[in-house]
């Protein structure tokens, strides 16, 4: 099976936001905020015993939103996340056996890497479209920009470390499809059941890409 390019969903809006759920229930109403601002690709990461069940209930709940499992680190998360409906999937880093079988999840997939290196190992192997995981301590826009000479084929999702002041930079970048990042879902307004706060990030979110 041939890698599926995640591209597309880089093109539909600049921000991606990382969300880690610890209470199934505020899976809907969140998705729907996020979506009703502007960004409907939303990476669910699986780091707490809740996230398959939110992937799931935003499936059901939000089709206008595209779900995706974020911090698959085994081949096992594969297929536990696409049988809770994943789109998508997003490792923070590669081995190779991971990345064996990201290539034949049939899905588009971003897997993560942070070294010229491990992005030409992925290239190699048919990924073309990488998370750059962790953008800022790893180099940031810097390393991103120095990139684009050698390895002109490539296309990046920085995550970790970046908010809103730092996005509009990477989004600059010719090799930038989209940034990810947990800033548009602060923890304290989802425990306030802040929705109306958390769409108007979203909106902020959205319009950083014209
Ligand atoms: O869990 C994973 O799979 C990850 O790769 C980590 C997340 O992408 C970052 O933690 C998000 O970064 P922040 O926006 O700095 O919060």
């Amino acid at each position: 099976m041939p890698v599926i390019d995640a591209r597309p969903l880089l093109a539909i809006s600049p921000v991606i936001p990382v969300l880690t759920i610890k209470d199934v229930a505020v899976a809907v109403p969140l998705a729907r905020a996020l979506a009703a601002g502007g960004l409907s690709v939303l990476e669910v990461t699986l780091r707490t015993p809740q996230a398959l069940e939110a992937i799931a209930a935003m499936r059901a709940g939000v089709p206008d939103a595209i779900v995706g499992a974020g911090t698959i680190t085994r081949p096992d998360d594969i297929s536990r996340a696409l049988a809770a409906g994943s789109q998508f999937l997003v490792s923070p880093g590669t081995p190779p056996e991971l990345a064996t079988a990201l290539a034949a999840a049939g899905v588009p997939v971003l897997p993560g890497c942070a070294t010229v290196s491990e992005a030409m190992a992925l290239a190699g192997r048919g990924f073309t479209c990488l998370k750059f995981f962790p953008a800022e301590p790893s180099g940031g826009v810097a390393f991103l920009k120095s990139l684009g000479g050698p390895l002109p084929g490539l296309a990046f999702c920085p995550t970790g470390g970046i908010d809103a002041a730092k996005a509009p930079a990477y989004l600059a970048l010719a090799n930038v499809g989209a940034v990810g990042g947990s800033w548009v879902v602060p923890e304290e307004a989802i425990a306030a059941g802040d929705f109306g706060r958390i769409e108007a990030l979203a909106r902020a979110a959205s319009a950083l890409r014209a």
